[in-house]
């Protein structure tokens, strides 16, 4: 079967840590193939808001000359939809000097910060709030010892971790609760290649005072998520797709979804700088716990109604605190198109049916528009409220989904 490679953009995780580590570090930082999309680009924006010097003139290479945290003394900055923009970000700030006001997108507005906000008052910070907008008044950071519950949000600490070496005495964190863990380790290996020093011992992270220091060039590889739409679309049209410059040895937690594809019968190859997949006739049901790859959730779920068996996604809570309620939205659009679906306050179970077409309420959520997009190519007269709300992630997500069609088509 002729495998078409699909160019998926560059990982928003990665993108966004190396925009914040970039921008701390001594040194200038090249970031080849970033992604460039809404989310990141609100970022970059944010970072010249703060002070610093982030250029996105070239979009397959930003870059950054980092300064040491210091004055700065006042910005408004705004972070649009983006969480790892509005998470990440006040931990640098509070590590300098000034006043910051913080502010985002209705939709980032309703999402939760506060366990974070709190945990940067402990390291000296004075915050005047507990959800966004919120004004942050810096003396930099003394560090010390926490204890953070991230059961919500793994994002909380990947901030903390990140500002952990901008502190006078470093970081020591108790870590009580953890959600979509693999992105710690996208975190870890990150402030490691910008030279901090910080070590995991279980539940205890300890990272060391000294800053970051620039590693010149940074190649970012392809986004695991917005990987899974492609490989999803193969395996639900029986056809084989190739994900080129994502492999084995990716941090990324979402690369697990090419896994769940094959315990569901799909033909998968995970290679050392690819991941491919052909789909099988039909896809089997399965029961999956996706507690740590959640953002694939929806993408399971818009190709569920043609595996032969339900399928069963749980311990996914999480997925109701996103840019939508996402466990939510995906049994409202799946009972819209005809398929039975019953849900609890962290599961979701998707009978086998065959969806009719209809109209799907994306919520401006990137993710419900791109899921519900794949299964789309089987369902005809399916269409988005809002298609282009792809732009947080993926702008060019709809032309990459027609031409890998395009491509099976000529292949036949
Ligand atoms: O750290 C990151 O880059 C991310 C962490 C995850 O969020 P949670 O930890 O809030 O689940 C994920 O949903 C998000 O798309 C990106
Ligand atoms: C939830 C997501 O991103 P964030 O939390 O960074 O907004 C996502 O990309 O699915």
């Amino acid at each position: 079967m002729v495998a078409t490679a699909v160019p998926v953009p560059g990982s928003k995780s990665i993108t966004n840590r190396a925009l914040f580590l970039a921008a701390a570090a001594q040194g200038r930082t090249v970031l080849r193939r970033p992604l460039v999309a809404d989310d990141t680009e609100a970022c970059a924006e944010a970072l010249n808001r703060l002070g610093y010097a982030v250029s996105t003139a070239d979009p397959d290479r930003w870059e950054i000359v980092g300064r040491p945290v210091g004055p700065a003394p006042k910005a408004e900055v705004h972070t649009r939809d983006g969480a790892t923009g509005a998470r990440f970000l006040p931990g640098l700030a509070a590590a300098g000097y000034g006043v910051y006001r913080f502010d985002a997108s209705e939709q980032m507005r309703r999402r939760p910060i506060a366990p974070l906000l709190d945990a940067l008052r402990q390291l000296g910070a004075r915050i005047d709030g507990d959800r966004i907008p919120y004004t942050l008044y810096a003396d930099g950071l003394t560090g010390g010892e926490l204890t953070l519950d991230a059961g919500v949000s793994s994002q909380y600490l990947t901030a903390l971790l990140l500002a952990g070496p901008l502190t006078r005495e470093g970081l020591t964190i108790k870590v009580t609760r953890l959600v979509s863990a693999p992105y710690i380790e996208i975190t870890l290996r990150l402030m490691r290649t910008f030279g901090a020093t910080v070590e995991r011992a279980g539940d205890i992270f300890r990272v060391e005072p000294g800053g970051y220091i620039s590693p010149g060039t940074l190649d970012i590889e392809p986004d695991a998520s917005t990987a899974s739409y492609f490989l999803a679309a193969a395996a639900l049209t029986g056809r084989t797709v190739t994900v080129p410059g994502l492999g084995a040895d990716s941090p990324q937690g979402d690369l697990g979804f090419a896994t769940v594809l094959a315990d569901m019968g799909a033909d998968v190859s995970i290679q050392a700088d690819a991941v491919t997949v052909t789909g099988p006739e039909r896809l089997a049901g399965i029961t999956v716990d996706m507690h740590h790859m959640s953002d694939t959730m929806p993408t399971l779920a818009a190709i569920a109604p043609y595996a032969t068996g339900p399928v069963r996604i749980e311990n996914i809570h999480n997925t109701r605190v996103k840019e939508c309620d996402r466990l939510e939205a995906c049994a409202v659009n799946l009972r819209t198109l005809g398929v039975p679906v019953t849900t609890g306050d962290d599961w979701i179970e998707i009978s086998p049916a065959q969806p009719i077409g209809g109209r799907v309420e994306t919520m401006r959520d990137h993710r419900i528009a791109m899921a519900f997009s794949v299964l789309g190519l089987r369902a005809p007269g399916v269409e988005l409220d809002d298609p282009e709300c792809v732009i947080k992630t993926c702008p060019d997500f709809h032309g990459l989904l027609s031409g890998l069609v395009e491509s099976w088509e000529r292949a036949q």
